[in-house]
C-alpha cells in the first residue's frame, strides 16, 4: 500500500487560475521522493495538500490507505500523527520564549500521543543528534542547524510515517546543510521523506525517486538516477543544465 496517493489532483487559491494541473504521484514506504521545480512551480502548494492543510478542487489524496477528508477532525489527527511537517525557516517554526523541552512537549499533548513524554523528547533528542540537556535551552542558545535539528525532532515526536519537508536546508549555511543532510539520510530507515528543492544535488543526495514540476504540471516522474542521467523533457534538462558545476580537480590544479 502507498503511503501517499495522489490522483489527479488540480488546485488554485483562487480557483480561476490553478496553482497545480491534474498531478499524480505516489510515495511508497522507503522510497524518499523529491519534488523539483522552479520557484512558482507549485511545490509548496503540493506540500499543503498533502498535509491537509487544503483540499484539492479536482482529484483525490489518499493517505496511508484511505481518501484525506479534511474536514473531518478525526481524520486529521490521525493524519498529523501519520505526515509531519518540516520547514524551511528554523527562526520562524520555534516559539523564541518557548523552551526546547516545551516545545517539544506541545505536539505530544496536542496530538494525545501514548507513552511518557519524557521518555519520548529524550529518543527526538537522540535521534537528532542533540544533547538531552537542551530541554532546558530556549532557541536563541542554538545556531541555525541546530534549530532545524530541534524543528525535526517536534516532528518525529508524533512518530510519523512520513515527513513531508519544504526546503529543509536553503536557510542553512553551506557546511550546516551538510550535517542537516545527513541526519535526514540517517532517518531514512525509520519515516519516508517528501523532500520540496530546487537543488537537485539534494535531491539526488537523499531521494531515490523524483518528480519534476512546470507550472504546476508533473513534466517528469521515476527513478531519480534515470531521469539524472538522461531526462526525457525541455524542462527537466533546462533545470539540469542551470546547476553550478564545481571545477574539475585538472581544472583546479592547471590553476
Ligand atoms: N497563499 C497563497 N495565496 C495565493 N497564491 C499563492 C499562495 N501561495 C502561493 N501562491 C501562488 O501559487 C503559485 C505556486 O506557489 P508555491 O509556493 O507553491 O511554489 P513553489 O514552487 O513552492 O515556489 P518557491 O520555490 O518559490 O517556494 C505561485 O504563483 C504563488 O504566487
Amino acid at each position: 500500500m502507498s503511503l501517499f496517493r495522489l490522483s489527479d489532483v488540480s488546485f488554485g487559491y483562487d480557483p480561476a487560475t490553478p496553482v497545480l494541473h491534474s498531478v499524480s504521484l505516489a510515495l511508497e514506504e522507503g522510497e524518499n521522493l523529491g519534488i523539483l521545480g522552479e520557484s512558482g512551480s507549485g511545490k509548496s502548494t503540493l506540500l499543503r495538500l498533502m498535509l491537509g492543510l487544503a483540499a484539492p478542487d479536482d482529484g483525490v489524496i489518499e493517505a496511508d490507505g484511505s481518501v484525506l477528508d479534511i474536514t473531518s477532525r478525526r481524520r486529521m489527527q490521525a493524519h498529523r500523527r501519520f505526515a509531519q511537517p518540516v520547514f524551511q525557516d528554523p527562526y520562524s517554526s520555534l516559539d523564541p520564549r518557548m523552551r526546547i523541552g516545551k516545545a517539544l512537549a506541545e505536539p505530544h499533548a496536542a496530538l494525545g500521543l501514548d507513552g511518557d513524554v519524557g521518555q519520548e523528547i529524550a529518543r527526538v533528542l537522540q535521534a537528532v543528534g542533540l544533547p538531552q540537556d537542551s530541554t532546558a535551552r530556549r532557541p536563541r542558545a542554538f545556531s541555525g542547524g541546530q534549530r532545524q535539528r530541534i524543528a525535526v525532532a517536534r516532528a518525529l515526536i508524533a512518530r510519523p510515517r512520513v515527513l513531508l519537508a519544504d526546503e529543509p536546508v536553503s536557510a542553512l549555511d553551506l557546511s550546516t546543510r551538510v550535517r542537516v543532510i545527513d541526519l535526514l539520510s540517517d532517518l531514512s530507515q525509520e519515516v519516508t521523506l517528501v523532500l520540496v528543492s530546487h537543488d537537485v544535488a539534494i535531491v539526488a543526495a537523499l531521494c531515490p525517486r523524483l518528480v519534476v514540476l512546470q507550472h504546476g504540471r508533473a513534466v517528469e516522474a521515476g527513478a531519480t538516477a534515470d531521469i539524472l542521467s538522461d531526462p526525457q523533457h525541455d524542462y527537466t534538462r533546462m533545470l539540469l543544465s542551470s546547476l553550478p558545476r564545481l571545477p574539475r580537480p585538472e581544472q583546479e590544479t592547471a590553476r
